[in-house]
């Protein structure tokens, strides 16, 4: 008998996820909410959503996409869920307030007032600041005068949403039976894993978790994670992961034993690009579904454990058969998106290439990538197609929009 009462109550298997296309059993999602009522088109660029989305609209993809993952036997956990049990500990609701107020924005009065008023929240409240963040028309009234409250607008943010939530595959991602909490490295985003750090830390479904990384190390973002096999990462750098967040990232791993290569993966600055999974997922145990404009470009340098504690690095070598190699099969498949450079460009902008499988060979895309989807099924993979039309205004696709918290072994 435990006396630990959590583990007691917790009879949900340990999360573990060892590939992309293992089958899906369990899956983090969040189901967009009040956050996305803050964009508007003077803060869309700076919350990195390229549209306003119709929220109501958003939802009913999103829980679509749900569905869809519930009818192939997937159970889907949802953030706000975990984020409101978490913040029943009293510890959790100290790091969810600590990191939402930020006392050089706000000035020492104002932000030790806010704090007290979100101590007296309760979770669920507490919960709802935490993710669509505050106005200053919203803060509790005013006692005793501050110089911010008094020039700000009132529809500015004392405390900033969190809009990108809904990609919940950058803020954590898990690497065999640890979690990586991401650093994110985008202002906008920095906040999310203070967030997921915190559901790891005290959500009772998650109290053995180790983990693979944290907050606060050099950049690495989720989208940029890819497991091609057992033991071998693919991880890019480019927008969002730096060369030093591979790098200690891969060090961390090894360290581990959670892997015996990385394959650090060289991709574009830019926003079409901004996560390696934005061209290139896997569908299946040795297939990708990867952008054409790329493929023979593509590099990457090998990184192993150097025996020492610390990491080798080769290369770079293309892509594709550093990839196969570290893999120990003969060649990936690849499948390509699109069917000109012209389709293949504005499906890879529409996340053509950000699939999800639920299992090898079975994957989740948007409808609306028309001729990927086509060129998947023509290679034998079955699509499950969701809508995503305001979804998609944020940049990102079943693969974004999901992390992985149990697959079941190859
Ligand atoms: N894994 C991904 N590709 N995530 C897409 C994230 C999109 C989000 N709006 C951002 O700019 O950060």
């Amino acid at each position: 008998m435990t006396s630990d009462i959590s583990s007691a109550m917790d009879l949900s298997p340990a999360p573990r996820v060892d590939s992309e296309v293992g089958p899906l059993r369990t899956v983090l999602l969040h189901r967009p909410g009040r956050e996305l009522k803050r964009l508007t088109p003077r803060n869309n660029d700076q919350l990195l959503f390229d549209g306003i989305p119709w929220v109501g609209r958003a939802q009913e993809e999103h829980d679509a996409f749900a569905e869809t993952l519930r009818s192939r036997g997937v159970e889907v956990l949802l953030l706000a869920d975990l984020l409101r049990t978490s913040l029943e500990d009293q510890r959790a609701r100290a790091a969810g307030i600590y990191a939402a107020v930020d006392e050089r924005q706000l000035g020492i009065d104002l932000a030790d007032a806010l704090r007290s008023h979100l101590s007296t929240l309760v979770p669920s409240e507490l919960a709802t600041v935490l993710m669509a963040g505050m106005t200053f028309e919203e803060l509790p009234a005013a006692e005793g005068a501050s110089l911010v409250r008094h020039m700000h607008q009132p529809h500015d943010f004392a405390i900033a949403p969190l809009p990108n939530l809904l990609f919940t595959r950058d803020s954590s991602a898990w690497v065999a039976d640890r979690v990586a909490v991401s650093s994110l490295v985008m202002p906008a985003r920095r906040r999310e894993s203070s967030i997921t750090d915190l559901i790891y830390a005290y959500h009772p479904r998650f109290a053995k978790t180790s983990r693979a990384y944290g907050a606060h190390s050099a950049p690495l973002e989720g989208g940029d994670v890819l497991l091609l096999s057992q033991g071998v990462l693919a991880i890019g750098v480019g927008e969002r992961t730096t060369p030093a967040g591979a790098e200690s990232f891969a060090r961390s791993v090894f360290l581990d034993g959670l892997a015996h290569t990385v394959l650090a993966v060289p991709i574009a600055q830019e926003r079409a690009t901004m996560h390696l999974d934005t061209v290139c997922t896997m569908v299946d145990r040795d297939a990708v579904v990867m952008y054409p404009a790329i493929r023979d470009s593509l590099s990457a340098f090998t990184l192993r454990p150097d025996g020492a504690g610390g990491v080798s690095v080769d290369g770079p070598s293309p892509f594709l058969t550093a990839a196969a190699t570290a893999m120990g099969i003969d060649r990936l498949r690849v499948i390509d998106t699109g069917l000109d450079s012209v389709t293949a460009e504005r499906e890879q902008w529409d996340d053509g290439n950000n699939t999800l499988a639920v299992a090898p060979g079975v994957v989740v895309a948007y409808e609306r990538n028309v001729e990927t989807n086509a060129r998947l099924e023509d290679a034998g993979i079955e699509v499950l197609r969701i809508s995503g039309s305001e979804l998609g205004s944020g940049r990102g696709g079943p693969r974004c929009m999901s992390c992985p918290v149990l697959r079941d072994a190859l």
